[in-house]
């Protein structure tokens, strides 16, 4: 992690002095606790209080460590460096303060020899004991991080990937001596007890850990059942599934532990399995409804998953702003995922995709519904994080797409378990998160209405939709109905085409898009109208940037609409321009070999069809909204009248009706 830049000499001769070295002073317990006290009677922990998260900065990336607390070395928190990485080291120190919540959770420490400091430990999630460890409890941070905080004699360690710290179990060997706590429950059924009090106060990660404590002492059914459920409350389907099977018996009351088995697939979306498991249930308890009803449920999503066949109406009635995530299955079934000479991996159709057919449908791994602009990437940053703690089946598919090309990554992969937790960097998962996921209005059909006013948009991942790579011209256009999102192909596709969607709407002016790439994704698109494109002169492509200008420039005199008349002097200008800007468009680069996308033409002939549309003039708006349809790039659209005859634009869309992608 880097040093937050300085402003003085001075300064920089103090962080000199500072870093690297352990502190010149260190805080008491006593002075520790007197401050935190003071933070603590400050915060706001009423529920709806705004939790702000810690966002990783790719600049500052290190990986998670990959060592079990039982290979490091353990040391006091006196040899704590600051603002330095203590790789194969470790620290155990027992919680000794409640949680300060800020962006994570700050606690007051102790280790055995009676040091004391502060830890932060960011990034945990709401659901995990750690996003707020009890006091008295004993955690482990691997290979800690040991920080400044800017003011004097205050420094923290802080703990970014949440696999570094392990909250440890009181009878675990390695806590040191010091440490233990003297009174804690003795027997299984004491823990299953506090396990059922935290459950019926809804502390579900506290009774989890109960429950866990309890099958340690002695394994029981029942207690496995009961850590099933709890963990379903919590969304951990992975540990729901393994305890739901643990609970079995056989006997015939194991249609509860398959019904719960089945509902824990079908929370991770694995409907084969999960019909697998509920078809037991029901074996064994023909009459209970509940079953019925789930294993009806999960033979839908089935049948969806199998046919693409959507009530897309229906979808789209149930969308609220509380409802925006849709029960429904994924359809990938046309498409296959293989490597693209493009890029890396890309997607390409399976079998012939005719124009305005689904190509595929795909739910959104994870989307959270935030569709504040402020808010939504740190959402889903957060949510992604949460789901491969609590997951970790998930975590092979989402840490196979493309972080960017130069972090530093953990050298297991991510998801592998040490020490019972599963291994999360935050960096690399925010690389995946900058470089793959969506934008998405709660729906596109009321989205592109004219009359809706301001785009709110959520952000997501789809892991399908994300190996799509991008083309300006594309094959496919993408919509999105809450966390579904669809995409249908934009003219006839063959099979084995790669498929195409354009990550963002399309800058008419290449030198704009290519940055536009470079710095958001890092890449160069090598597409038809960018290699085309690119052929043209430099000074060409200047005179065109300069005639773009003007041409927007006399658009923006006046903007047409219902009820506005534009006047003729107006509308004359933006013609003499649009008409400079035409020509400058050469031949030989946009016409031949096949009609190529006129971008910077678009949005002139486009003002031109409202302008002319204000005056009632129909044989202007038909002229230039062919315009607009041949400068989106389809040939064979007649520019003149008289061609018009025996033309019909269904053609437009079969194959060959456009350039590019
Ligand atoms: C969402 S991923 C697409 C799938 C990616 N090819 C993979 O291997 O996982 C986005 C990344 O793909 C690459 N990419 C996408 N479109 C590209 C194109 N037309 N040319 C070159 N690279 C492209 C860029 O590196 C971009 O950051």
């Amino acid at each position: 992690m880097a040093v937050a830049p300085l402003s003085s000499g001075s300064e920089a001769g103090e962080a000199k002095e500072r870093n690297g070295a352990v502190p010149a002073k260190r805080l008491t317990k006593e002075q520790l606790l007197e401050t935190h006290k003071g933070h603590l009677k400050k915060q706001d922990l009423s529920p709806n209080a705004p939790r702000p998260v810690k966002q990783p900065i790719l600049a500052e990336a290190y990986p998670a460590s990959t060592k079990s607390i039982r290979e490091v070395e353990l040391v006091p928190l006196s040899a704590l460096c600051v603002e330095t990485h203590h790789r194969g080291q470790g620290i155990i120190v027992r919680i000794a303060s409640p949680p300060f919540f800020g962006a994570g959770a700050v606690s007051i420490v102790e280790d055995e020899h009676g040091n004391a400091d502060k830890l932060a430990i960011y990034n945990q999630g709401d659901i995990s004991i750690l996003s707020g460890v009890p006091e008295g409890c004993v955690v482990a941070v691997k290979e800690p991080y040991y920080k400044y905080n800017g003011s004097d004699n205050d420094y923290m360690i802080c703990v970014d990937h949440p696999s570094d710290v392990i909250l440890l179990r009181f009878t675990d060997p390695i806590i040191p001596e010091p440490l233990r706590l003297g009174s804690v429950l003795k027997t299984a059924e004491d823990w299953k007890k506090a396990g059922d009090t935290a459950f019926l106060e809804k502390d579900f990660s506290t009774a989890v850990f109960c429950y866990s404590e309890s099958l340690e002492i002695e394994p029981s059914p029942g207690v496995f059942s009961k850590r099933s459920s709890t963990n379903l409350l919590l969304g951990r389907y992975d540990a729901a599934l393994t305890d739901a099977l643990a609970s079995r018996t056989n006997a015939t009351s194991d249609w509860k532990a398959y019904f719960n088995a089945g509902r824990a697939a079908y929370g991770l979306c694995d409907y084969p399995t999960s019909i697998v498991h509920l078809r037991e249930a029901l074996s064994l308890n023909p009459t209970a409804a509940n079953v019925r009803k789930e294993h009806d449920r999960c033979l839908t999503r089935l049948h969806e998953a199998e046919t693409g066949a959507y009530d897309f109406l229906a979808m789209h009635a149930l969308l609220s702003p509380t409802t925006v995530h849709l029960d429904r299955a994924s359809f990938t079934r046309r498409t296959v995922i293989r490597s693209s000479p493009h890029h890396g991996r890309g997607l390409f159709a399976a079998e012939p995709i005719p124009a305005g057919a689904l190509v595929f449908a795909e739910k959104a791994a994870f989307m959270p519904n935030q569709y504040d602009p402020s808010r939504a990437a740190a959402a889903l940053y957060a949510l992604t994080v949460r789901q491969l703690l609590s997951n970790p089946s998930v975590a092979s598919s989402v840490l196979a797409l493309y972080p960017g090309s130069d972090l530093p990554l953990p050298d297991l992969p991510g998801g592998t378990l040490i020490d019972g937790i599963p291994l999360v960097d935050v960096f690399l998962t925010e690389g995946i998160r900058q470089k793959n996921c969506f934008s998405a209005p709660l729906s596109t059909l009321s989205d592109t209405k004219l009359t809706t006013p301001a785009t709110a948009a959520a952000k997501g991942l789809w892991l399908h939709a994300a190996a799509m790579n991008h083309a300006c011209v594309p094959n496919t256009l993408r919509s999105f109905l809450g966390d579904i999102l669809i995409s249908r192909a934009t003219r006839d596709i063959p099979a084995g085409a790669e498929l195409f969607q354009a990550y963002v709407p399309v800058k008419p002016d290449p030198a704009e898009r290519s940055a536009l790439y470079e710095t958001a994704w890092g890449f160069q698109c090598g597409c038809a109208l960018c290699e085309r494109e690119g052929r043209s002169p430099e000074a060409a492509r200047a005179r065109r940037r300069e005639l773009l200008a003007q041409v927007e420039r006399a658009c923006t005199r006046q903007q047409p609409g219902a009820g506005v008349v534009v006047p003729d002097s107006v509308i004359r200008g933006v013609e003499r321009a649009l008409r400079l800007l035409e020509e400058a468009h050469e031949g030989d680069v946009f016409d031949e070999p096949g009609v190529l996308p006129r971008l910077m033409l678009v949005y002139p002939c486009n003002w031109l069809v409202g302008a002319y549309k204000g005056r009632k003039n129909w044989r202007k708006v038909a002229r230039y909204a062919k315009r607009v349809v041949r400068n989106f790039g389809f040939s064979g659209v007649p520019l003149e009248e008289e061609g018009e005859k025996g033309w019909d634009p269904r053609g437009l869309f079969t194959a060959g009706g456009s350039e590019g992608g």
